[in-house]
């Protein structure tokens, strides 16, 4: 059981209770405190001083740190779909909130914890990448408490006017999705992940998609969307960039060597890096665990056209961590053939056969569906969801075990 100290907090789940509740904590005035229960139903509520609480903390917490518009959103979208149940922002909210809530998720958007607004960012000179641009003293706060199945009130960055508007109750979901610059930035924000995710796009690739949305979708110009994309890569290259090195699983998104000097973006090489050793994670592998492969399964049961598809695998070495990388160049024809793909790969974390094949043919309109990014995205979403049943099986266990004591 975990011991927490309530700061910001405003409700606790039912799994907590209030172990010295006359225990006061310097500076805190007395708060309102709601119970509920498992299905999210408010049982009784009181007040109280702050003090101790110990919780159960069901929660697990996952990380994807990517730069905007590298599709952390449509990532997030595959990884709801596997639990089954669609994402809503929550209801009566604030119509800008950035929380997508599900039957099991909760994704929060780390945007809402920038401390400096549009405009005090453009008085301080700095961009949203800086970290004096985000308050990190806060976030760790919340996720913890989050962790330990306490709500919270999370600030909300609204995007439309660029300003923080008042605070939304969070309350602890099954798994919490932290999605954003910089959830592995901070040591003990990055203490609490159970799981992280980098998107790596290469910044030709990040051009191309750019250019697709900002210009086609938004009206911006080219030279705008270059000017934007020059003036926040030294931050990037600061900030952002490095906690790749933290990752347990990085999905790289390069230009493609199946077409020589190709530079426009629209076939891509898409490398899964996977470390090795991570609790409750096994790496995929393909064909044959730790061997290096290099397949192409284009010919009877797989249509190709130009320029093919290549896939490989192997043992490699990442920022000092043993790896394993699965490597998929080029896209398919025909989503109903990946079936082929898919039996050829090991430890997919499936419930049956061709639940990868399924998930690539129900969204097919996501971006990326017919190569490595919908693919890789769709299998890390299994890795998640095997990730929570190990986990709550393994706290399913303990709490059996403390029953009979
Ligand atoms: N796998 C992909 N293949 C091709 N284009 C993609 C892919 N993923 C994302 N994109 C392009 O990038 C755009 C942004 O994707 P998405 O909204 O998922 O990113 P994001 O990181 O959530 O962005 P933001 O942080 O700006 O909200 C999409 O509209 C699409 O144009
Ligand atoms: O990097 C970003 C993450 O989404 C945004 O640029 C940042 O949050 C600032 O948002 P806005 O441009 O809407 O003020």
């Amino acid at each position: 059981m975990a011991v927490c100290t309530v700061y910001t907090v405003q409700a606790l789940s039912s799994s907590c209770s209030i172990s010295s509740p006359t225990k006061t904590h310097m500076g805190l005035s007395p708060k309102q405190v709601l119970f509920y229960n498992n299905s999210g139903k408010k049982t009784k509520s009181g007040r109280f001083r702050s003090g101790e609480i110990t919780c159960s903390g069901d929660t697990i917490v996952i990380g994807l740190a990517a730069d905007s518009g590298c599709g952390k959103s449509t990532f997030m979208r595959r990884l709801t779909s596997v639990f089954g149940g669609a994402a809503s922002p929550p209801k009566g909210g604030n119509p800008d909130s950035n929380t997508l809530i599900s039957d099991t998720t909760t994704v929060i958007c780390l945007d809402d914890y920038h401390s400096l607004d549009r405009t005090g960012r453009k008085e301080k000179g700095v961009t949203a990448l800086d970290p004096r641009a985000n308050d990190f003293d806060l976030m760790y706060e919340q996720v913890k408490a989050l962790k330990d199945g306490v709500a919270v009130e999370k600030p909300i960055y609204n995007h439309v006017s660029g300003l923080l508007d008042p605070p939304e109750l969070i309350k602890p979901p099954k798994i919490l999705v932290i999605e954003g610059l910089h959830p592995m930035y901070d040591e003990r924000v990055r203490d609490l992940l159970d799981f992280s995710i980098y998107l790596d796009i290469s910044n030709e690739v990040k051009f191309a998609w750019k250019i697709q949305r900002d210009m086609a979708e938004r009206g911006h110009s080219l030279e705008s969307i270059k000017a934007s994309i020059e003036a926040r890569k030294p931050d990037f290259d600061a900030y952002i960039d490095p906690q790749k090195q933290y990752a347990d699983a990085v999905i790289e998104v390069l230009p493609t060597q199946l077409i020589p000097d190709d530079n426009e973006g629209k076939v891509l090489r898409v490398k899964l890096i996977m470390k090795e050793g991570v609790k409750y994670f096994n790496p995929v592998y393909l064909f044959d665990e730790g061997s290096t492969v290099s397949w192409i399964p284009c010919g009877r049961k797989l249509t190709c056209s130009y320029p093919g598809i290549k896939f490989a695998y192997g043992p490699d070495s990442y920022f000092g961590h043993e790896v394993s990388v699965l490597e998929m160049d080029g896209q398919f024809d025909r989503l109903d053939e990946l079936i082929y793909v898919e039996s050829h790969l090991s430890n997919i974390s499936t419930k049956f056969y061709g639940e990868i094949t399924q998930q690539m043919l129900k969204h097919s309109d996501f971006p990326g569906s017919n190569n490595g990014t919908g693919l890789f995205q769709t299998i890390v979403g299994l890795k998640i969801r095997d990730l929570f049943e190990q986990i709550a099986a393994g706290k399913g266990a303990v709490s059996l075990e403390a029953s009979k004591a």
